[in-house]
This record gives C-alpha cells, sequence and structure tokens, in this order.
C-alpha cells in the first residue's frame, strides 16, 4: 500500500443526475448569490441594486460528490449558473487560479455556456455545450460563463490538492468580460 498524508476514501460508485444537475451520493452543496460575487460584475450599481431591491438573485450552485478536496483525491462536483445578465454581463462564476498549479477538465452536461480563461496575459474562450470538454492547463485562471437562456451546466473534475484563489481574479481581471450583444453574447476587453 502506498503511503498516504490522511486516510483515503474508499472506491466509490457515483450517480449523476443530469436533468437534476445532481451526484449521489452527496457531499458539500454551495449556492453563490450576487452578494457573493461582490467586485466582479463591471456595473457596480446594477449589481447593488440586483442584491438590495432584486432580493440577492442565486447566480449559481455547485454539487459536489463526498470525494474530498485533499492531497492525491480527485473531487468533483456539478456547477449550474442561472441565466441572467448583470448590467448586460452574463451571469457567471466568482472564477479562480490554482494556488497549487494543476489542470481541471470541465464537461458540459446542459444548457450552454463557455469557458473564459486567461493566464495574465492571453485570453482564451471555449464553447460549452452538453458533450464538450473543456481543459484547464496549470496556470490559468477559470470561469464559467452561462450564455443562454436556460440553466447552464457542467461536471469538474480536478485534483484535491489544487485549491482555490479568488483574490487573483479580483486583483488582474479575467482578460475579458462577457457581454450581452445583438448576436448572443461578445467578449469585451476588461477594463475596471
Ligand atoms: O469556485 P468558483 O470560481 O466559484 O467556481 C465554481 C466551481 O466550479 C467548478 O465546479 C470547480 O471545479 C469548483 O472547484 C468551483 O468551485
Ligand atoms: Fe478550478
Amino acid at each position: 500500500m502506498p503511503e498516504f498524508a490522511t486516510a483515503p476514501i474508499s472506491p466509490m460508485r457515483i450517480t449523476l443526475d443530469v436533468a437534476a444537475a445532481t451526484v449521489d451520493p452527496a457531499g458539500p452543496v454551495l449556492t453563490r448569490r450576487m452578494s457573493d460575487l461582490e467586485g466582479l460584475f463591471a456595473d457596480r450599481t446594477e449589481w447593488k441594486r440586483a442584491v438590495e431591491d432584486d432580493a440577492d438573485p442565486v447566480v449559481y450552485t455547485v454539487s459536489s460528490s463526498p470525494v474530498p478536496e485533499i492531497d492525491r483525491e480527485l473531487p468533483q462536483s456539478i456547477t449550474t449558473i442561472r441565466p441572467g445578465t448583470c448590467g448586460g454581463e452574463f451571469f457567471m462564476t466568482k472564477g479562480h487560479q490554482h494556488p497549487n498549479p494543476q489542470g481541471e477538465i470541465y464537461l458540459g452536461l446542459s444548457g450552454v455556456g463557455g469557458l473564459l480563461l486567461f493566464d495574465g496575459q492571453r485570453t482564451e474562450w471555449i464553447d460549452m455545450a452538453p458533450g464538450v470538454i473543456g481543459y484547464i492547463p496549470p496556470h490559468w485562471a477559470h470561469r464559467s460563463v452561462n450564455v443562454g437562456d436556460e440553466p447552464y451546466s457542467f461536471l469538474a473534475v480536478y485534483p484535491g490538492c489544487a485549491g482555490h484563489d479568488y483574490q487573483w481574479v479580483l486583483e488582474h481581471g479575467m482578460g475579458a468580460r462577457v457581454m450581452r450583444a445583438p448576436s448572443g453574447y461578445e467578449l469585451v476587453p476588461f477594463q475596471r
């Protein structure tokens, strides 16, 4: 047996309910409301109005399997982003860097969205739809965006040692903003 820093978990059979965007057995479920995305949408006035006058709407949920975020394990989660915009900017995740640089994959499950990647200089966009795998290399900050009019869900699989650095995105942005446009959506160069 290899030696583990912490007790390993047992092999596990996990079922995926694509329509419900849940896994069974279920682990932690996280709900992110508009107030949790402070400083991320360009239109601060509209963000504040949504928080105060629009009942602080849920922007996305993250349903994880029981596999823990620890060294050597491979956790999974389903993120579901509600449809909507804030000041014309599509609903999105906070976005993060992995402080311990590790790759990650996303698999589109339902709805249409995109994966915005930024390495501090280069910006990339991957169109996501059911059956599409978006690959996130180490050192690329990543954010998901719902560009459709129904919920957008994807499965993420990532090394448990990767971690989440949200401050990096607050400081550097993501290179672009994803705005509603006559054609659907457009990427606009990031400005504070
Ligand atoms: O962490 P956020 O940037 O809010 O993104 C939401 C979630 O998206 C995916 O499911 C990732 O694998 C999660 O680790 C992440 O927490
Ligand atoms: Fe990640």
